[in-house]
């Protein structure tokens, strides 16, 4: 079974549910397995970026898979220290050839780092119009960002990927991305477990037979959001795709929309205005 797909604005297509690579200790070692066995398993879109310091594995994984290149849909992202016109045009060829491929599917500004956003996106912008990108997007940008970036774009961005949970939901920022026809990627989706038991959540696993994990991620893609949950473990990175069976219900999303508690496990993007 492979998950549902979304069109994004400038028309291709983006597997809705991805597979995230990041470890908080920066263990890479586990990358190229996880990566392998989340395409062997069904998944067709993988998210990294410059600073997870594991896409070279992630390259590793695309070569060794059995799975043809057109199929699967690569992130990866400008991190902070590499924004800049001419620092992101440099950083964005160091992706490529770290990850081994011709074209990168999406490029995301990992952050929106003050003074130097706009440049960084005028680069994104002319890698794009050259081609040697499929899309262009941002990451952790706020209103306030969106509303900035309005001002200077001429590429609207495909994506913005942001911590949006049922206990951090943006759904301002979700309502603004609706208007300006970018599509809204969740990360964390599964807030790191540490929320796994609560008692909300547990009702409506309980009901569906299904784990707290699997109702977050669900959650996600029920609220037509792109979403990303992370493992290494084969055993989890199953589990987390099979919930493509499965839809929540009216009564569901109504509960799941009374969590908000502002729990975050990343930085606050408003403390980037
Ligand atoms: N753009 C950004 O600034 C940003 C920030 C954070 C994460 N991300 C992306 O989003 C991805 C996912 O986010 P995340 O890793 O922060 O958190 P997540 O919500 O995906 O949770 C990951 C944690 O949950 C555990 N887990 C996974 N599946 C499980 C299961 N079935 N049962 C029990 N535990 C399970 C994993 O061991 C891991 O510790 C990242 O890997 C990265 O690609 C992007
Ligand atoms: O995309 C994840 C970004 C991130 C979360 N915690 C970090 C610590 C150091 C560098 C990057 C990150």
């Amino acid at each position: 079974m492979h998950s549902p797909l979304i069109t994004l604005n400038n028309g291709i297509k983006i597997a809705q549910l991805g597979l995230g690579v990041f470890e908080e200790d920066f263990d890479v070692s586990k990358t190229k397995e996880a990566v392998k066995k989340a395409l062997e398993v069904g998944y067709r879109h993988i998210d990294t970026a410059a600073v997870y310091r594991n896409e070279e594995e992630v390259g590793k994984a695309l070569k060794e898979a059995d799975v043809a290149r057109e199929e699967i849909f690569v992130t990866t992202k400008v991190w902070n220290t590499d924004q800049g016109f001419d620092n992101a045009l440099k950083a964005y060829d160091r992706s490529l050839k770290a990850l081994q491929l011709d074209y990168i599917d999406l490029y995301l500004v990992h952050w929106p780092v003050k003074e130097k956003r706009k440049d960084t996106w005028k680069a994104l912008e002319k890698i794009y119009k050259e081609g040697r990108v499929r899309a262009i997007g941002v990451s952790n940008y706020l209103v306030p960002h969106l509303e900035e970036l309005e001002t200077y774009a001429n590429v609207v961005p495909a994506v913005n990927q942001i911590e949006h949970t049922p206990f951090c939901n943006m759904n301002s920022t979700h309502l603004k991305c609706k208007q300006m026809g970018i599509a809204l990627e969740s990360y964390s989706p599964m807030v790191r477990g540490l929320k796994k038991d609560h008692p909300i959540l547990k009702e409506i696993a309980a009901k569906h037979q299904r784990s707290t994990f699997q109702i977050l991620i669900r959650w996600a893609l029920d609220n037509g959001v792109i979403t990303i949950p992370k493992s290494s473990s084969s055993e989890r990175i199953r589990n987390n795709f099979e919930v493509l069976d499965f839809r929540l219900g009216i009564d569901d999303l109504k509960a799941l929309s009374t969590l908000h508690d502002g729990t975050r496990v990343a930085d606050d993007p408003m403390d980037y205005l």
